[in-house]
């Protein structure tokens, strides 16, 4: 198939490589500086456009691939804060098609089916206070990740004693502490390391005096966020309107 690529970054090249592996063609990169491209031949002859820039160009980018009726697949973090109801109501019906996720890779779409069961389980043993902790690279523009809030919104959505999430503190490298972790008991506290060139590390924990539970999931690399995102375009090409990996990969 036609892959157009918009942001040509860590991801942006890491998502070539596999879409080429998988027999697939670029036809059209769009970086920061080529921004024309978007009125190009080339960008509207692509199946669907993989989008990995950042919280504040994503959802612009959406709306000139849907100027062209060009389906997009974004990884994008950061936006649903500002543009959800937008891209909801832009999606409706299968008008324009976005496939959505704030992680793409396999494993975290296993740990995130383990997540909301554990929440589930967690109503009867009211003993057991829940946090969760997300470390990431020093470059990442966002806090908390995109994954630590989706996977924050599936324990409150489950457990009845959390009625929302909370930023707690944002930890750096050179020792810097922002935020505070003060909260009320029904908040589940989310606090953020950003450490060197770490891919991404997720860590849920039930603790109770008499002992902790965590699960984790600990990225080794970019790859399977890449492999995830070209997967999703397989499925794109065929579908329509708001997806995620949830309809990838049925659970
Ligand atoms: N859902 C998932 O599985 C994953 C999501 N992400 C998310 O994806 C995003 C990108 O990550 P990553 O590739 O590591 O970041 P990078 O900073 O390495 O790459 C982003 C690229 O997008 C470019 N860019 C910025 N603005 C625009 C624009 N308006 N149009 C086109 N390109 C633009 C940047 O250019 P310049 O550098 O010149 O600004 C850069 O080349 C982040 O939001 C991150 O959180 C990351 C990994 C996995
Ligand atoms: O910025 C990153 O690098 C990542 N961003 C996504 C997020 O915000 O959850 C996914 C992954 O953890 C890497």
């Amino acid at each position: 198939m036609n892959i157009a690529l918009i942001g040509y970054g860590k991801m942006g090249h890491m998502i070539e490589q596999v879409a080429l592996e998988r027999g697939h063609r670029i036809v059209c990169r769009i970086d920061v500086d080529n921004q024309e491209d978007f009125d190009s031949p080339e960008f509207a002859s692509a199946d669907v456009a993989i989008e990995f820039t950042n919280p504040t160009a994503a959802f612009d980018n959406y709306c000139r691939a849907f100027k062209h009726h060009v389906k997009v697949v974004s990884g994008s973090t950061g936006w649903m804060k500002d543009h959800r109801a937008e891209v909801e109501e832009m999606t409706r019906d299968g008008k324009q098609t976005l496939f959505w996720a704030s992680n793409f890779s396999i494993g975290v779409a296993i740990f995130s089916a383990v997540n909301r069961y554990l929440a589930q389980i967690m109503n009867r043993f009211p003993q057991y206070d829940v946090q969760m902790e997300e470390t990431h690279h020093v470059h990442k523009l966002d806090a908390p990740s995109g994954t630590a809030i989706t996977l924050a919104e599936e324990i409150v959505d489950n457990i009845d004693r959390k009625a929302k999430w909370k930023l707690g503190t944002t930890t750096w490298d050179d020792g810097r502490v922002e935020g505070s972790a003060d909260h009320n008991a029904d908040e589940l506290l989310v606090n953020s390391i950003r450490h060197g060139e770490v891919p991404g590390i997720h860590r849920v924990t039930y603790n109770s005096e008499a002992d902790s539970i965590t699960i984790t999931h600990d990225a080794h690399s970019r790859m399977g966020f890449a492999l995830g995102a070209v997967l999703a375009a397989e499925y794109t090409k065929d579908h329509t309107g708001l997806l995620t990996t949830n309809d990838l990969f049925k659970f």
